[in-house]
């Protein structure tokens, strides 16, 4: 078989719906079957022209050899530096940024071509400690890991399988089962669970045991450190992949880099969040490992498939299209969601349908955890066909690292966390690396890569890869969709505009795309006014919708059952429940009105030069446990004074008494035809007072701690009050 057929490593095809696509991949793996069972059965005889037997059995075992995952580019795999941001240990516990940090170092990848960066924004001794010992138990973890065949490779995740169930693992477990022996298991477990109790009982004092730190000489950096937001650049490289032999307890294997650091902070240096910490493990890791490819993940997103490296290397790897792709994007996947996902946070319909969409119109944005990205690209290279490295290049560079020890290495990298650094007219955060300047740096940066020529990829395997903490109140639900609408909408005013920027270089489709996000803030607007408005004219006996006889219902009823039909088809075939539909109605409802309007207000007030100063509000990864129990039984968690509970419960509060109101007019005026004429106002009033139930529960009816404060009810019946009162009176 002379001639070598070049197999591509990936290939796209328009999605035509689930089911065509189900069919599809159970017509390839029946074609497959039928391949193999042709070969088989029509295996010429022996005695047939010289060769065709040898031929056939050759080609017989290259299709067995297609028909699974296979890499024939094993030994010219590119180095991986994977990026682990966290920022504040009390909200984000070491022993929770280590899992992530081990999860992603047991990845199924030559460990000599894997290396781990731990930015800390905290500047926290606590989780450089919780980092040393990882680095420790490390020895351990990895080799039981691949010995075994272990998934999820995060510790607590996986030894979370067997607390429940007497030791038998949960789900897709049966065949490691059996290999796992579970002597071997049970000791490991052990190691991790002394290791976790180390870790939380100095997590819990606040402090470091006295030996530990005299132990290591790394402890000695933070003798000059006054705060999280004052002290210099600590970097530590805690295992330095490039010695030939680490000795591991288990047996030889070798273990990937893993480097700490904490930029330096000052406090007259705007830090610029998470972008600051991604620009500086760029700056850093290029003179350390350089990995051509870098993997980002936050603190809370442990890698669920230890084979996502691979996959997402089919993608880079590719000779014919390899070269044009800037990022892989992984969908992300959260563990302690409830049933019925209670504060809509996994976007179902946007993870399957809309950012796959993105992906057949030149690709998904960056959504800041769980993407490959190629350095280059993310360096602010523009996409050249002749210039971009690839396969070729990437065989130059191996071997190019630095060969000094780690402790010169070190010392040598620090300037490049430095505060000063960016200060000498650099690009960084502007032409490259991560941008700064917005609240949600991901998307923006995605946006200009694939501005300067790029494509991207959207991946979402059925084996979920990346999975982290979703919020567990409704508060922290709300700022995190503040804090992203805002960034969207600032992307919007701003010179990146989706409609303006890149014509011509992005598709129109993919800007429109960008678009809709960007305009999540503005839509607070029509939203307020069609949950008041109509309300309050409701009052004042105005009619503002067809009569109810009238034909002119017909187009109205036909959308609204149209649209919310097909939403709710498509959330369900997306694999949610009915009433995870609902909750998500609800949330959409909440977002509008207090996240989006705030971020609206916000940027706008920004724009007219009020106020500058950006904000990152980082979201809780723990909750106290009481709001824990309440989160699992799906009751809503309001028991805080924020401004964006007394929106909520004012326009909960004015479409309530506006509904007792029509239906009091309804009864008594039945004659007049109340019902003909506001029958629609009162059904949309209805519709509200429906999905707010949880809001009048916490308002009135609820004794636990997760009420709604009194303050906020105060408020809010006194604001309803004045408004009902202005419509009755006055309109
Ligand atoms: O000054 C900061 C602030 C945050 N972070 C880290 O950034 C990550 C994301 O923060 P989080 O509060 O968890 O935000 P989420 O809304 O959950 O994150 C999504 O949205 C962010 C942009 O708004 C992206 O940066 C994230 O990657 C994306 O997962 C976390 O690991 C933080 O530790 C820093 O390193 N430095
Ligand atoms: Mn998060």
């Amino acid at each position: 078989m002379g001639q070598e057929v070049y197999l591509p490593l990936f290939e796209t095809k328009a999605a035509k719906g689930r089911v065509a696509y189900k069919l599809y991949s159970f017509s390839v793996l029946v074609g497959i079957f039928s391949i193999w069972v042709f070969r088989a059965s029509h295996l010429p005889p022996a005695e047939t022209e010289r060769g065709r037997r040898w031929g056939w059995i050759g080609l017989s075992m290259a299709e067995l050899w297609f028909s699974f995952y296979c890499y024939r580019y094993e030994k010219e795999l590119p180095g991986v530096d994977v990026f682990v941001c966290t920022a504040d240990p009390t909200i984000e516990p070491p022993i929770m940024v280590v899992n992530t940090v081990l999860s992603v170092m047991a990845y199924d990848y030559p460990p000599e071509k894997l290396a781990v960066y731990l930015s800390d924004d905290a500047g926290s001794e606590l989780t450089f400690y919780a980092l040393l010992e990882a680095s420790r138990f490390a020895k351990h973890w990895l080799p039981f890991c691949k010995k075994f065949k272990v998934e999820p490779r995060s510790p607590a995740a996986y030894f979370s399988t067997f607390d429940r169930d007497d030791q038998e693992p949960l789900g897709d477990g049966s065949d490691h089962d059996r290999l796992v022996d579970k002597e071997y298991r049970s000791s490991v477990k052990k190691i991790y669970e002394e290791m976790r109790d180390r870790i939380d009982i100095a997590t819990r004092l606040a402090r470091i045991p006295s030996d530990i730190r005299n132990e290591h000489k790394g402890f000695r950096k933070w003798d000059s450190v006054s705060s999280a937001r004052d002290h210099p650049t600590i970097l530590q490289i805690l295992i330095d992949g490039r010695e030939t032999k680490v000795v591991g307890i288990e047996n030889h294997d070798k273990l990937p880099t893993l480097v700490y650091l904490s930029r330096e902070k000052r406090p007259h240096y705007h830090h610029n969040f998470k972008a600051g910490a991604m620009n500086a493990l760029i700056r850093v890791s290029s003179k350390m490992s350089n990995g051509p490819i870098i993997l980002n993940v936050d603190c809370d997103v442990y890698s669920n498939n230890s084979e996502s490296v691979r996959d997402a290397m089919c993608f880079f790897m590719d000779e014919n299209k390899g070269h044009e792709i800037a990022y892989v994007q992984y969908p992300q996947s959260y563990n302690n969601l409830t049933r019925n996902d209670l504060h809509g946070i996994l976007l179902r319909v946007i993870n399957e349908v809309d950012l796959a969409a993105m992906d057949a119109n030149g690709g998904p944005c960056y959504i800041g955890s769980g993407c490959f990205h190629r350095r280059e690209s993310l360096c602010g290279m523009k996409y050249d066909r002749k210039e971009c490295g690839g396969l070729d290049q990437w065989r130059e560079e191996m071997g190019k690292n630095e060969k000094q020890s780690a402790i010169v290495l070190e010392d040598m990298c620090k300037v490049l966390a430095n505060c000063t650094y960016e200060d000498n007219n650099t690009q960084w955060g502007r032409e490259m690396g991560v941008k700064y300047g917005f609240p949600s740096e991901d998307i923006i940066t995605g946006l200009s890569i694939q501005f300067r020529g790029w494509k991207s990829i959207y991946f979402n395997p059925e084996r979920e890869s990346f999975t982290g903490v979703a919020p567990t109140t409704l508060l922290q639900a709300l700022v995190q969709q503040k804090r992203w609408s805002e960034g969207q909408f600032q992307l919007f005013l701003s010179k990146y505009c989706p409609l303006v920027y890149g014509r011509g270089r992005i598709p129109f489709n993919l800007r429109m795309c960008y678009a809709i996000y960007a305009l999540w803030a503005p839509n607070c607007l029509p939203t307020l006014y069609y949950v008041i408005v109509p309300t309050l004219f409701l009052l004042g006996d105005i009619s503002l919708f067809p009569e109810i006889t009238s034909l002119w219902i017909i187009p109205f009823a036909y959308v609204l059952i149209a649209k919310y039909g097909c939403s709710l088809a498509e959330f369900v075939t997306c694999g949610g429940t009915p009433q995870g539909w609902w909750n998500e109605q609800r949330i959409w409802l909440f977002k509008r009105t207090t996240s989006f309007c705030f971020a609206f207000l916000e940027t706008v007030a920004r724009q007219l030069g009020f106020f500058t100063k950006l904000e990152f509000v980082v979201t809780a990864k723990v909750a106290d446990s009481e709001v824990y129990q309440r989160y699992l039984q799906e009751t809503m968690e309001f028991g805080s004074p924020s401004p964006m509970f007394t929106v909520l419960s004012t326009i909960a509060m004015i479409n309530l008494l506006s509904f007792v109101w029509g239906l009091k007019r309804m009864i008594a005026n039945a004659k007049f035809g109340v019902l003909e004429q506001l029958g629609l106002q009162i059904v949309l009033c209805g519709v509200i007072v429906l999905i707010n139930l949880p809001v009048y529960e916490g308002l009135f009816f609820r004794r636990d701690k997760g009420k709604m404060p009194f303050s906020v009810m105060y408020k809010s019946v006194m604001l309803a009050l004045l408004a009902c009162s202005i419509a009755l009176y006055l309109v």
